[in-house]
């Protein structure tokens, strides 16, 4: 009997929890609200994710560090804007065996306050700068919404956090540039089109001047912040006392930036890519690109395995990630299997594949099947794999386009909220007040304002605030958000 699975299209959140079970990516059943067991395929999927990071991060100057999960709670309480922002979240550890700990010790929620006393022991001097690492571990985080696996858990198991340190604001500023540079290289990697917002004040990051935020579009309308990269100016380094010798012999505060992600990014490529067959997979991550199903019939000699591993082989051969599906069962029952772990593409191969050297294409993406050459095999796979890959892309970025919408008013604010949610644009004189008024009317979050600052200002010429109608300064987004 069929499970009736659910559909990506009519009930996403189900049809999300469901396949990150079923589809092999982690298991929810383990005894910690909020954490949550990876599973080998899924982990496979992240570490290809997580190999790009490192690249980009080698790329970049950026140095590899492993600092230790537990911080002391006097270097917890350095930063009061910080401590504000996450002492409701932080994990406690009060006792080592039977012996209560003199001095507290926290689960790192993120690692500023781990990092930055060393930070003033490493730098000395200008010759230092700028200085520039990051690290690839589990953070600990109070969770108290909704928990949701990849997406809103309390241990994020594979937390990305770069931690750089400059001579000044504009090379700090410089590092968020370089950091925007290396998130859109990753954004493309995944075939996943995104925005930029930067945070109203009310909402950037404890200790930070300005946070900017990189929301993707989920199936059901609202965004998913998958990066952030703050600008920390000064803050953390008179808390810390990170100080350095300027080349005139002076001692100046270094500036700082911080620049985060977490598994969220796989979420979004599950969800943004999915369909109610399963996940579909960019084959730059698919830990299998290309599965094979030999498919004998009784009384035909034609070999199909021979002629299956023999593809297999010269695929191999050109660096492609391909597996022979060989189990004594129906062909039906692996098209489903490897069409709900979102393999990028299947070879079908018959009796009459063999006698005639043919193949026959399934794309998964598109669901179209087409029977190619056994000569040149392998460059028509790369070609469609190449395909499928910008299909994705496009796909996604249709959708992100179709969810923004330019608004002038609450009530048109309210109606694309109530119709398809997505990306409300609306003009804002800038106040506080009236960011916070809007947020309530339209029970939704403000993103921010596009970033640049040039995009946050693009046809508000003559626009009103629509709370207090005073000429408008900027564009604000508005979301219902995860
Ligand atoms: N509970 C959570 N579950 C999964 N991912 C999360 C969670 N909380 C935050 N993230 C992800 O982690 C990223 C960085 O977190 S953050 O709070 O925005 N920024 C920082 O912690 C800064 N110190 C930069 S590392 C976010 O952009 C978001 O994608
Ligand atoms: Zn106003």
């Amino acid at each position: 009997m069929k499970v009736e699975r659910k559909k990506w299209s009519e009930e996403f959140s189900e049809w999300y929890n469901e396949l990150i079970e079923t589809a092999g990516i982690q298991d929810k059943r383990y005894p910690v609200k909020g954490m949550n067991i990876w599973l080998p395929y899924g982990l496979k999927i992240m570490r290809n994710i997580e190999r790009f990071i490192h690249a980009e991060m080698e790329r970049t100057g950026h140095g590899e560090v492993l600092f230790p999960a537990l911080i002391p709670e006097t270097e917890f309480q350095k930063e009061a804007e910080h401590i504000a922002g996450f002492e409701g979240e932080v994990f406690w550890v009060t006792h080592a065996g039977h012996d209560p700990l003199d001095i507290k010790l926290i689960l790192r929620p993120t690692s500023e306050t781990a990092m930055y006393s060393m930070f003033a022991l490493w730098i000395r001097s200008h010759a230092d700068l700028p200085f520039k690492i990051y690290q690839i571990v589990n953070t600990y985080r109070y969770e108290t919404k909704h928990t949701r696996p990849l997406i809103r858990v309390r241990e994020i198991s594979r937390f990305f956090e770069a931690h750089t340190a400059h001579d000044s604001f504009e090379d700090a500023e410089r590092q968020i540039k370089e950091d925007l540079e290396i998130f859109n290289n990753l954004a493309k990697f995944l075939a996943i089109p995104y925005i930029v917002s930067k945070r109203p004040e009310w909402d950037k990051f404890p200790g930070a001047y300005y946070s900017l935020g990189a929301e993707v579009m989920m199936p059901d309308g609202r965004t998913l912040q998958i990066g952030t990269m703050h600008n920390y100016r000064q803050n953390f380094a008179k808390a810390y006392e990170i100080l350095y010798e300027t080349e005139d012999g002076n001692h100046e505060y270094v500036h700082q930036t911080t620049f985060g992600m977490s598994e969220r990014l796989l979420a979004a490529v599950i969800a943004i890519h999915g369909d109610d067959r399963g996940m579909v997979l960019p084959p730059t991550i698919a830990p299998i690109q290309v599965v094979i199903v030999p498919i004998p019939k009784k009384d035909a000699e034609a070999d199909v395995f021979a002629y299956a591993r023999e593809i297999a082989d010269e695929l191999k051969a050109a660096g492609i990630r391909v597996h022979v599906d060989e189990r004594d069962i129906r062909p039906g029952r692996k098209f489903y299997d490897w069409e709900l772990k979102g393999v990028p593409l299947r070879i079908e191969v018959g009796p009459r594949d063999v006698e005639g050297r043919k193949a026959v294409l399934a794309r998964r993406d598109t669901l179209m099947k087409e029977t190619v050459e056994r000569e040149g095999l392998v460059e028509v796979i790369r070609k469609t794999l190449d395909e499928i890959h910008a299909n994705l892309y496009t796909r996604a970025e249709e959708f992100l386009r179709s969810h923004i919408k330019r608004v002038d008013t609450i009530e048109e604010a309210k109606a694309v909220f109530e119709d398809r949610r997505g990306v409300v644009e609306i003009p804002w004189c800038g106040e506080e007040e009236c960011g916070l008024k809007m947020e309530e009317e339209l029970d939704a979050k403000m993103l921010g304002t596009p970033y640049p600052e040039e995009k946050a200002k693009e046809g508000i010429e003559g626009k009103k605030c629509p709370i207090c109608g005073r000429g408008a300064k900027f564009i604000a987004r508005f979301a219902r958000t995860y």
